[in-house]
């Protein structure tokens, strides 16, 4: 079974705003809310593409209820510790000016949250798989998802982990099978700033010989590259199509890579599926469906590794 966590889950409220001008009242053109949270939206897309999955994390107040609503009224197995206090956070998606964005804090989760959470993921066993995906509240410590890897070493369970900066640092010697920044949270954990495709790669074999066993740097339009576990590197661009809305082309890019990887075992394979789905994302209002990733997929050039194992 995959299991997605999502500490601090949220209702993206994603608008349009013509000329948006600092420092004035903007009206809306569009607007639109969704759940988000990468480990929910992972599920979603897994699901979009016939994959099981327990969506887990904390949830809270009238936001969280709407998030969990939602997910559920949409087919997906949730399993949430619901907080005594707070509310789950409302991102603010700004369409217009792609890639602006302010994702709020997130509720205050206790220490007896974090065993009950450390409690559901004890009975993970071999062939589980499981993502770790998001921010995590800053009330909650720092090492969590460290901890977490942890105590899954010696299981067999695979694991992934979209995260950024010292969160996604201190987990790779726990060899994730999977991590996914995106080309500027790459550029960050080494002060560099990767243009292109070709100037990623020698980072993500950085984060390779640092532990991780696949690294999918994915770079928006730019497409993607990925260090594979079996030494090969893959590169390519993305499939042409018009950018509607970029909020989750990241996370559905892992449930594509995963949704291929379960299928096939063929990191090839996974990485055009990662790209079909992440691109699919891209191009509609919500998240990718099976047949909108189908047909992506056949739009993307044969992945031969651009260098091989
Ligand atoms: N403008 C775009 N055009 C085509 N594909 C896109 C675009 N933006 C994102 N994608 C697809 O989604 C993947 C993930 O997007 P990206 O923006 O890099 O992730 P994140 O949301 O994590 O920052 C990309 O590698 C690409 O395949
Ligand atoms: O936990 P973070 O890093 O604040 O990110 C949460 C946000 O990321 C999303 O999961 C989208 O992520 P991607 O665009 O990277 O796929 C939103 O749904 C959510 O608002």
């Amino acid at each position: 079974m995959i299991y997605t966590v999502t500490c601090n889950p949220s209702l993206d409220y994603i608008v349009s705003v013509d000329n948006f001008r600092l420092g004035m009242t903007n009206r809306t053109g569009s607007e639109r809310i969704l759940p988000g949270g990468k480990g929910l939206n992972v599920s979603m897309v897994l699901r979009n593409l016939g994959i099981e999955s327990v969506a887990l994390g904390f949830a809270a107040g009238f936001t969280g209820e709407e998030i969990i609503r939602r997910t559920e009224e949409e087919g997906l197995h949730t399993d949430f510790i619901f907080l005594k206090e707070g509310i789950s956070r409302i991102n603010l998606k700004l369409k217009s000016v792609d890639g602006t964005e302010i994702n709020g804090r997130g509720p205050d989760v206790g220490k007896e949250e974090i065993r009950c959470l450390m409690e559901k993921l004890h009975y993970l066993t071999d062939g589980d798989i499981l993502v770790l995906a998001g921010s995590i509240p800053c009330s909650v410590p720092e090492d969590l998802y460290e901890r977490i890897l942890e105590r899954l070493e010696g299981r067999n369970v695979k694991t992934v982990v979209d995260a950024e900066g010292k969160l996604l640092l201190h987990i790779l010697r726990y060899h994730p099978f999977l991590v996914k920044p995106n080309h500027h949270e790459l550029g960050a954990l080494f002060g560099v700033k990767p243009g292109s495709r070709e100037e990623a790669i020698p980072y993500a074999e950085k984060l390779r010989e640092l532990g991780a066993l696949n690294v999918l740097v994915s770079m928006g339009g730019e497409g993607a590259v990925l260090a594979a576990a079996d030494g090969g590197i893959y590169s390519a661009s993305a499939p042409e199509g018009k950018l509607v809305n970029s909020v989750g082309a990241g996370d559905s890019m892992v449930a594509g890579f995963l949704a291929g990887w379960t299928e096939k075992r063929d990191y090839e394979y996974a990485f055009s599926m990662g790209l079909a789905a992440g691109s699919a994302s891209a191009f509609s209002e919500s998240l990718a469906t099976r047949e909108e990733v189908e047909a992506l997929y056949g739009k993307i050039p044969c992945n031969r590794p651009y260098r091989p194992a």
